[in-house]
């Protein structure tokens, strides 16, 4: 078994969780509210941005120029898609650039960008490249898997198509072969980390799809749990 063979058997029940949310499910079928997919796609424009940077930082640890090149261009590719995919559904659920701006970012975005930030500036590459291994896959993974049921006048069609294509497809298949070369060199403790990067970073992107279909932003404190006097 491969060592990302490994990392998927582990976390089978989470990801399984993942495809089954509502907001998948709703994607899929077309019915997912717009004004939670405008939510989702202000939080995922500053959640590419933030992706970008840390794959850029794991892109300065790796151990040869192949890995660089692939990682930076990894993180070239996801602003272009933030570009493209944000641009187009910006523009067809009204979203202003004045809206986008005025949008603080989420908890749970910022909770995961500081994740990868924090895998990558501190964690080791290994480390490093398994944490950003979820955002690659599971998005491969819901894509393709919606593409198979959806109706071509989906209003998430491109979201669909991204993810679902040839050449996000490459990216991830790239970026699969890259962990398990890392795991083959790597230590029983060094894969154990890589073990719980991953599985965080799976944790996260359940959070971060949990947290767009709800609506949530940053949670206060409640009136009654304040004691007064
Ligand atoms: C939260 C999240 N994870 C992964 C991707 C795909 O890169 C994305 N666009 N957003
Ligand atoms: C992971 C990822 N997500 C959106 S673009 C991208 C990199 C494509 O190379």
């Amino acid at each position: 078994m491969s060592f990302t063979q490994e990392l998927a058997a582990h976390t089978q029940e989470l990801r399984q969780q993942i495809h089954a949310m509502p907001f998948n499910r709703a994607l899929a079928n077309g019915s997912l509210s717009p004004e939670i997919f405008q939510g989702y796609i202000i939080q995922d424009a500053h959640y590419l941005e933030g992706f970008a940077r840390a794959l850029s930082l794991a892109a300065s640890k790796a151990p040869e120029a192949q890995s660089i090149a692939q990682l930076a261009g990894s993180a070239a590719g996801a602003i272009a898609v933030e570009r493209e995919l944000h641009a187009h559904y910006m523009g067809l659920f009204g979203v202003t650039s004045d809206d986008f701006e005025g949008t603080d970012v989420s908890a749970a975005c910022d909770h995961y960008v500081s994740f990868l930030l924090r895998s990558a500036a501190i964690g080791d590459f290994p480390e490093a490249v398994t944490a950003l291994l979820p955002c690659f896959w599971i998005y491969r993974d819901i894509g393709k898997e919606i593409a198979q049921t959806s109706r071509a006048d989906n209003p998430y069609s491109a979201w669909i198509a991204t993810y679902s294509g040839e050449a996000f497809d490459q990216s991830v298949q790239r970026m699969l072969d890259l962990v398990n070369r890392v795991a083959d060199d790597a230590s029983d403790a060094t894969r154990a980390r890589m073990h719980h990067a991953f599985q965080r970073s799976c944790w996260h992107e359940w959070r971060f799809w949990d947290s767009a279909y709800h609506r949530e932003g940053w949670k206060q404190p409640r009136p009654e749990d304040v004691v007064t006097g």
